[in-house]
C-alpha cells in the first residue's frame, strides 16, 4: 500500500488546529507508518506541557528543543510527523523536513477560530483577541507553509479520515514523474 514513499516520512505542516494531530494518526494507520507528534515527544522529553515551557523558558528555548526533535526523527523512516504550527519559521528546519514530503494542511481562518475557541494549551493563543492573533500568524506564515510539497485545501464537508485519504493520492500526484 505503502510502497510508493519507499520509507520516506511524511510531515504534516499548518498552523495551530488545521488538524495536523488528529489527521496524522489516520495518515499513519492508512499507510501501515508509525505515528510521531513533536510537541509530544517535546511534552515528553521535559515532563511540562507546551504552555509550562513557554512561560518556564520562552518560546526561543521551545523553538530550539522542536528543531532538536524535527532533527532525531528525520533519522527514521516510514513516520509520519505532526509539526507544530511554527515549525517554518526556523530555516533550519527545512532542512530536516525536506528528508521527506511535506503536507500543509491548509484550513481558513475561521475554521481554526472555531476549532480553538475554548482552547488553553496554545501558548500563543492566550491573547487578549485571539482571532486576530491567528490571523497575523497566518499571515506571517502563509508564504512559508505554501513550500510544501503538497497542498491539502480545506473541504468542509470531509471527514479527517477522508482528509487522509485525500492526502494519499495528493501525494502519489505529487511523487508522479512529471513527463
Ligand atoms: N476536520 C475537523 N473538523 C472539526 N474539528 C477538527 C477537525 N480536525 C481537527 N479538529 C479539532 O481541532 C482541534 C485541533 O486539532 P489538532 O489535530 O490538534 O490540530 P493541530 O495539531 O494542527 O493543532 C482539535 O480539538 C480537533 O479535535
Ligand atoms: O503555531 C505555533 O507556533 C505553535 C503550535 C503548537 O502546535 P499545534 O500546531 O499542534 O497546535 C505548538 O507547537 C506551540 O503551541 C506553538
Ligand atoms: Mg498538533
Amino acid at each position: 500500500m505503502n510502497d510508493f514513499l519507499k520509507g520516506s516520512n511524511v510531515y504534516l505542516i499548518g498552523m495551530m488546529g488545521a488538524g495536523k494531530t488528529t489527521v496524522g494518526k489516520l495518515l499513519a494507520a492508512q499507510l501501515g507508518y508509525r505515528f510521531m507528534d513533536t510537541d509530544a515527544v517535546i511534552e515528553q522529553v521535559t515532563g511540562l506541557p507546551i504552555a509550562e515551557l513557554f512561560a518556564q523558558s520562552g518560546e526561543e528555548a521551545f523553538r530550539q528543543m522542536e528543531s532538536q526533535v524535527l532533527a532525531e526523527l528525520c533519522a527514521y523512516t516510514r513516520l509520519t510527523i505532526a509539526t507544530g504550527g511554527g515549525i517554518v519559521l526556523k530555516r533550519e528546519n527545512w532542512g530536516y523536513l525536506r528528508h521527506g514530503i511535506v503536507v500543509w494542511l491548509d484550513v481558513p481562518v475561521e475554521q481554526l477560530q472555531t476549532r480553538l475557541q475554548a482552547d488553553t494549551t496554545r501558548p500563543l493563543l492566550q491573547d487578549a483577541d485571539p482571532a486576530t492573533k491567528l490571523q497575523a500568524l497566518l499571515e506571517q506564515r502563509q508564504p512559508l507553509y505554501a513550500q510544501a510539497d503538497v497542498h491539502i485545501r480545506y473541504d468542509v464537508a470531509e471527514t479527517s479520515e477522508e482528509v487522509a485519504k485525500r492526502a494519499i493520492e495528493q501525494i502519489k500526484q505529487a511523487l508522479k514523474p512529471s513527463v
